[in-house]
């Protein structure tokens, strides 16, 4: 819920800030497992999203709050996300409109906007709550060369380790 101390995620950046949102959105679910949840419904989500980076714009912003706000609560809020069909379809489970595909789809839109800046900050981490007893964190994988670079950072911390 807004202003709750949401779980941290660990990473190598110095800056990091975090934006709630909350939007107001329907969905059902197209699974014969889905139950009750196979019937169109609606939710008030709420969304933490974290982003993290070592630069700032010219501004001293990482990325500007209300520009979050706009790509994400703008884009979903009083919608039917089925109707969505960049981003949700009934084809395939990883794009029916569930907690855990609603949330990495918020990771798609905020770190591809996010990969336009030239301060290049990363989102982390996208905390999404469906209801007052279900919520889904997604995190992105690290890519190879964040592995390789965070390998280096330890060696170098530690040459003899
Ligand atoms: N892993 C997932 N499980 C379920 C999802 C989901 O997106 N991912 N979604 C639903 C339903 O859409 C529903 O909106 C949420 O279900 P649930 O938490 O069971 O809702 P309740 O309010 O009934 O929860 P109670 O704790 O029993 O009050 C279902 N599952
Ligand atoms: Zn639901």
């Amino acid at each position: 819920m807004i202003q709750q101390i949401y779980p941290s995620v660990s990473h190598p950046y110095s800056y990091e800030l975090n934006k709630d949102m909350h939007f107001a959105a329907a969905h059902s679910i197209p699974s014969a497992d889905a139950g009750k949840c196979a019937q169109v419904h609606g939710h008030t989500y709420f969304a933490n999203v974290t982003i993290a980076g070592d630069e700032l714009d010219a501004s001293g912003f990482l990325v500007n709050f209300a520009l979050i706000k706009r790509l994400i609560h703008d884009r979903f809020d009083h919608t039917y996300l089925n109707d969505d069909n960049e981003h949700f379809h009934a084809q395939s489970a990883d794009y029916f409109p569930t907690t855990e595909v609603v949330a990495r789809t918020i990771y798609e839109i905020t770190q591809n906007y996010l990969d336009q800046l030239a301060n290049k900050p990363r989102c982390v981490q996208v905390y999404l709550r469906e209801t007052p007893t279900s919520y889904v964190i997604y995190r992105p994988k690290k890519t190879d060369q964040q592995l390789a670079a965070n390998e280096a950072q330890n060696k170098a911390a530690a040459p003899d380790a």
